[in-house]
């Protein structure tokens, strides 16, 4: 039968939309992400920070239908690389990804399973288009949350490990206070 449509309100301040799904990741849940292993050690020991929140009203996986999510990206470093969000490919990896920047500063690293990658600065305003295939991880490059909604199939899936085991080919770091892209030294092809 036929679902029932609603509408749900956000909020641009907090990221926050009603009624959804939390989910959390503190700095402890990101074990291996980190260029800097022994600056990833020492921050979580001494305050394991809240790297992102998501707020996620998901469907059945199924063909057709579509989900949506804000994340809250917190500013923060671990040694000189910027707070990012785990990434992925999508385990149905054709599906395609709108994402709309609505807070702060940041940018989108993707990369296809061939490891050639492209970083998309983000900020208020900036949709991104995530085309099929691509893995895709946000950064936050600026001092304040950076907020995003995203938009994605319902039958996409995370496929987590891949990006887990082998990382980006590109780390997105700050030098002599820029932000640089440059090659990922533990890249793993
Ligand atoms: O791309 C999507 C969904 O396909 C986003 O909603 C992310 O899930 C979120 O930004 C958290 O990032 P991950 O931890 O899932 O990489
Ligand atoms: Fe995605």
């Amino acid at each position: 039968m036929y679902k029932e449509p609603f509408g749900v309100k956000l909020d641009f301040e907090t990221g926050i939309i009603e009624n959804a799904k939390k989910l959390v990741r503190k700095l402890s849940d990101m074990k291996g992400y980190f260029l800097d292993e022994e600056a990833w050690k020492e921050l979580v020991e001494k305050e394991d920070p809240v790297v992102y929140e998501v707020y996620a009203i998901e469907q059945e996986e199924k063909e057709g239908d579509l989900n949506f999510a804000t994340t809250v990206l917190y500013p923060g470093k671990v040694g000189k690389e910027f707070f990012f969000t785990k990434g992925h490919y999508h385990a149905k990896a054709d599906r395609a990804e709108i994402y709309f920047a609505l807070k702060g500063k940041g940018g989108m690293l993707l990369q296809t399973p061939e490891g050639d990658a492209k970083f998309i600065e983000m900020e208020p305003g900036t949709i991104v288009y995530v085309p099929p295939y691509w893995a895709h991880r946000t950064v936050n490059t600026g001092n304040e949350p950076f907020i995003f909604l995203a938009i994605y199939p319902a039958d996409a899936g995370h496929d987590y490990g891949t990006i887990k085991e082998k990382g980006f080919s590109k780390i997105v770091v700050e030098e002599d206070g820029k932000v640089v892209v440059k090659d990922n030294p533990k890249w793993k092809e």
